[in-house]
C-alpha cells in the first residue's frame, strides 16, 4: 500500500513543482494579494499608422520595405492591428479580461520624428499617447510603459549609425526626458529598453532584426557589420543610455512624480547536456554571454568576468563615473521568459572568424541526443519549459541579491503559413492556455520560494507583427482577422484568463 500511496503522490507532482490534484485550481487568489497581470505589447507591432498623425520613419519601416526577403510573408508593420485607430477597442478588451496592467512601448519616432529633441516634439504623438494612457486609467488598467522596444528613428541610425555610436547616449537621455515631462504624471512604471540583448542579437549578430548587419562572411544578405565587434559596441551604449535615463529619472522626475523605473531584460533558461563540470561551465557562460551581458552591469558597474577574460580588448570598458551610475540602476527587473535550451562546452574555433555566437565557447542546442528539451510548441524556437522560469527567478534571487521583479513577457505561438485553417481551431488554443497556465504555476512555486516577482504580463493580448514572421506567427489571446477588417475575437485562452482573474 505503501508504495502505492508514493506512486500517486509522485503522478500528482507535476514537472514544475506545483502539487496538482490536491491545490485548488490555479487563479488570481493562487499569488500574493497586490500581484498584477497584465498582456504586453509594442509601438511597431501594435499601432500601424506608420506615416499618420506627424511619426517618421523607424529602422524598422526602413528594415521592412527595403528588405521584405527578411519577413516570412514580405509583411510591415505599415497598418499593423490598427491599434492607433483602435486603442479604445482594445482597452474594452483588456477591461473585459479583468486585466490589472497593460504594458506598451512608446514610438520615438512619433514623438521626437528626426529623432532629436532639436528636430521638434510632435505634438499629435503626445496626443495618441495621452489618449491611451487617460483611456487606460479611466478602466482602472495600469499603463507600464516602455521608452525602447527596438523601432529606433531612422534620422538617427542615418545621422551616426543609431546605438553603435556614443552620440545615441544624449538623444536617448532627451527622448526620456520628454516622456517623463509629458506622461510622468499618470505613468508610475517606466522601463527604458525592451530586450536589449533581442535588439544586439538580431540586429548585429545574425541581422534577422533591424538594422540588419552582420559579418558578410555569414552571408545571410547583411547590410554590413561585424558580427564579433559592433554587438559589444551596441550594448554598452544601450546600456549607457539606458543609466543616464535612470539617473535623470532620479534627480529630476521620482521625487515629485513617485514612479518606479526598470528595465526589461530576456535570457533562455539552459541547461548543461550532462553533469559534467565542462558543460556546466558552459551553461554558466552562456548565461553571463545573455543575461549577465547586461545584469552585472546594472547590478556591479561591469561586464561578467568571464566576457572581460575571453573578449579582451574587443568588450568596451566603463570609465568609473559610468560604472558608478550603471550600478543598481533599476527599482525593478523586468524578465521575459519564453524557454530554455541545452547548453555544452564548445572549444575556440582558432581557424574561424570572430563572433558572438561563437565568444562565449557554447554550443546551443534545442534538444540532446534528439530528444527536444521539451514539448514542441506552435513556435519553431519556444519549446515547452516552464520550469525553467522557476530556476530563472531562483537564480536571480541568489545571484543578484533578490530584486523586484515583473514577468514582462511570456507568451507562445501558432504558427500559421497557409491561411486555410478554420477559424474554430484557431480559436481553439488549449496549448496557450496549458503554456500559460504551467508558467503561472511555476512563478507560483518561485514565490514560494522567497522570489520578489509582483506581476506576470503576457505576450501577448492580440495577434500583431511578429517582426521576422510578420503575421504568420500568433501570439494574442484574441484572435485579429488579417481578411476581415482587423476584426478580434477572443480564443478560448481569452476566456480562460478572465476566469483565471476574476475577483
Ligand atoms: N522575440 C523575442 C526574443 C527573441 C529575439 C530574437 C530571436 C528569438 C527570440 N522577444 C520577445 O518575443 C516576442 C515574441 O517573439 C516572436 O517569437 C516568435 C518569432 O518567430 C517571432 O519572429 C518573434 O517576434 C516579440 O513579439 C516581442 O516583441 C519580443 O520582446
Amino acid at each position: 500500500w505503501r508504495l502505492v500511496f508514493v506512486w500517486i503522490f509522485v503522478g500528482l507532482l507535476s514537472v514544475d513543482g506545483e502539487v496538482s490534484g490536491s491545490s485548488p485550481p490555479l487563479s488570481r487568489e493562487s499569488f500574493p494579494a497586490g500581484f498584477l497581470f497584465g498582456t504586453a505589447s509594442a509601438s511597431y507591432q501594435y499601432e500601424g499608422a506608420a506615416k499618420e498623425g506627424g511619426r517618421r520613419p523607424s529602422i524598422w519601416d526602413t528594415f521592412t520595405h527595403k528588405h521584405p526577403e527578411k519577413i516570412a510573408d514580405g509583411s510591415n508593420g505599415d497598418v499593423a492591428i490598427d491599434s492607433y485607430h483602435r486603442y479604445k477597442e482594445d482597452v474594452g478588451i483588456m477591461k473585459e479580461m479583468g486585466l490589472d496592467a497593460y504594458r506598451f512601448s512608446m514610438s520615438w519616432s512619433r514623438i521626437l520624428p528626426n529623432g532629436k529633441l532639436s528636430g521638434g516634439v510632435n505634438k499629435e504623438g503626445i496626443r495618441y499617447y495621452n489618449n491611451l494612457i487617460n483611456e487606460l486609467i479611466a478602466n482602472g488598467i495600469q499603463p507600464f510603459v516602455t521608452l525602447f522596444h527596438w523601432d529606433l528613428p531612422q534620422a538617427l541610425e542615418d545621422e551616426y549609425g543609431g546605438f553603435l555610436s556614443p552620440r545615441i547616449v544624449d538623444d536617448f537621455r532627451d527622448y526620456a526626458e520628454v516622456c517623463f515631462k509629458e506622461f510622468g504624471d499618470r505613468v508610475k512604471h517606466w522601463t527604458t529598453l525592451n530586450e536589449p540583448w533581442s535588439y544586439t542579437y538580431g540586429g548585429y549578430v545574425l541581422g534577422f532584426l533591424a538594422p540588419g548587419r552582420c559579418s558578410d562572411w555569414q552571408n545571410l544578405n547583411c547590410t554590413g557589420g561585424d558580427s564579433g565587434i559592433e554587438p559589444y559596441l551596441v550594448a554598452h551604449h544601450l546600456l549607457l543610455a539606458h543609466a543616464v535615463s535612470v539617473q535623470l529619472y532620479r534627480q529630476k522626475y521620482q521625487a515629485t512624480q513617485k514612479g518606479m523605473i526598470g528595465i526589461t531584460l530576456v535570457t533562455y533558461w539552459f541547461v548543461p547536456v550532462s553533469n559534467a563540470k565542462h558543460h556546466k561551465n558552459a551553461a554558466s557562460r552562456a548565461m553571463d554571454f545573455m543575461f549577465g551581458w547586461f545584469m552585472d552591469p546594472i547590478t556591479k558597474g561591469n561586464y561578467p568576468h568571464t566576457m572581460q577574460s575571453l573578449l579582451g580588448n574587443r568588450l568596451p570598458k566603463f570609465t568609473k563615473i559610468q560604472s558608478e551610475i550603471l550600478k543598481g540602476s533599476f527599482d525593478f527587473l523586468g524578465m521575459n521568459y519564453y524557454t530554455a535550451t541545452y547548453a555544452a562546452y564548445a572549444p575556440k574555433n582558432n581557424g574561424g572568424k570572430q563572433s558572438y555566437l561563437t565568444d562565449g565557447r557554447t554550443n546551443l542546442s534545442s534538444e540532446h541526443n534528439g530528444v527536444p528539451i521539451g514539448p514542441v510548441t506552435g513556435t519553431r524556437w519556444i519549446y515547452m519549459y516552464p520550469r525553467g522560469i522557476r530556476s530563472l527567478l531562483l537564480y536571480t534571487k541568489k545571484k543578484y541579491n533578490n530584486p523586484l521583479i515583473y514577468i514582462t513577457e511570456n507568451g507562445v505561438g501558432d504558427t500559421y503559413k497557409n491561411t486555410t485553417v478554420p477559424l474554430k481551431e484557431i480559436l481553439n488554443d488549449k496549448g496557450r492556455i496549458e503554456y500559460h497556465r504551467r508558467h503561472l504555476s511555476s512563478i507560483q512555486s518561485a514565490i514560494k520560494g522567497g522570489v520578489n516577482v509582483k506581476g506576470y504580463f503576457a505576450w501577448s493580448l492580440l495577434d500583431n507583427f511578429e517582426w521576422g514572421d510578420g503575421y504568420t506567427v500568433r501570439f494574442g489571446f484574441n484572435f485579429v482577422d488579417y481578411k476581415d477588417g482587423l476584426k478580434r475575437y477572443p480564443k478560448l485562452s481569452a476566456h480562460w484568463f478572465r476566469n483565471f482573474l476574476k475577483k
